[in-house]
């Protein structure tokens, strides 16, 4: 495949293995310096949690299961602008209390670290070879930034992640989410390492959307798939994708992946974000549960030309 463009950053051979497998690997993309940097400013962010009205993710003390529940979709649904934390399931006992250190407890913190926190923020919207990669990977035009996250995978009870792509909670049309995920740490088959099934981005439909429901709380809805590729995943074999720390993973965002539980005594941090593309190239779609506000817009990767 060409782009009739010169790459930048990739070499042709990288350009097209991300279009034939949909996905990439690049190791050592990120600098000892850099990792050291967003690991050490993930620990502040987990030493700053404070469980003062958090959610938890359960129930809590002497309230019913479903009005936790729409709590705890609160906390989600107003998180796109935000920075919150997010608890590993297991690390909450039918007491509503953690079992173990707060810092042990958070799965997930997102989803605007690269909003509002100063390291993150630079890392994602000033960083030149973020933006070469955009541009080779097509995203020339317009690119937008959003739903930011760190990932811990915490030790023994990190959640697995079940198959999805990520253009069905992040909907554009056409669709055009763009996941860059970074190994902050080394990703072993016991530690939950990313899994993809190859090339089942060009044999998978956006079949539906992840929307938030006008009666609150959020839930799957059917898409037309209209011209969207068709094909059939059959005989497709997931493979995962163990890699050391410092590692970019560029995710299409119909390819096929998921993630194991972590059964191992280490933890898993990856800082994760994603692009899209803009109008008129794709519409973001405004049922998706993250919404741009007008304090808090989606950030332009690129500076906007005259
Ligand atoms: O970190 C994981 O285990 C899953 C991440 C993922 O699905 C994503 O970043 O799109
Ligand atoms: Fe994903």
């Amino acid at each position: 495949m060409s782009t009739g463009r010169t790459l930048e950053f990739l070499t042709q051979e990288q350009f097209d293995q991300f279009y034939r497998d949909g996905y990439l690997l690049l190791p050592g993309f990120l600098s000892d310096e850099q990792i050291q940097g967003l690991l050490a400013r993930t620990k502040q962010l987990l030493d700053d949690f404070t469980l003062e009205g958090h959610p938890m993710t359960k129930f809590t003390t002497g309230e019913s299961e479903a009005e936790n529940k729409h709590v705890g979709d609160e906390y989600f649904l107003n998180s796109g602008n935000k920075i919150r934390y997010f608890l590993e399931e297991d690390a909450v006992g039918l007491d509503g209390q953690l079992n173990r250190s707060k810092e042990q407890s958070v799965n997930k913190i997102g989803h605007a670290l690269h909003e509002i926190d100063p390291v993150f923020r630079e890392f994602t919207l000033e960083n030149e070879k973020l933006r070469a990669l955009a541009r080779d990977l097509a995203f020339h035009r317009d690119p937008e930034v959003l739903q930011s996250m760190v990932i811990c995978k915490q030790p023994r009870i990190g959640a697995k992640v079940p198959e999805h792509n990520d253009s069905t909670f992040l909907y554009t049309d056409p669709p055009s989410a763009l996941g860059f995920w970074f190994a902050l740490e080394d990703c072993t088959p016991s530690n939950g390492a990313l899994s993809f099934l190859p090339g089942s981005h060009t044999t998978t439909k956006i079949a539906k959307r992840f929307v938030r429901l006008p009666e609150g709380g959020t839930g799957f809805e059917d898409l037309p798939v209209g011209d969207q590729p068709a094909g059939d995943n059959a005989g497709k074999e997931y493979i995962q994708e163990t890699c050391e720390a410092g590692t970019l993973v560029l995710i299409h965002g119909s390819v096929l992946h998921k993630s194991e539980r972590n059964t191992s005594a280490r933890t898993r941090f990856a800082y994760t974000f994603h692009m899209i593309e803009s109008p008129p190239l794709a519409k973001y779609d405004e049922k998706n549960w993250l919404q741009p506000t007008p304090a808090m817009p989606f950030s332009k990767l690129f500076a906007i030309k005259a």
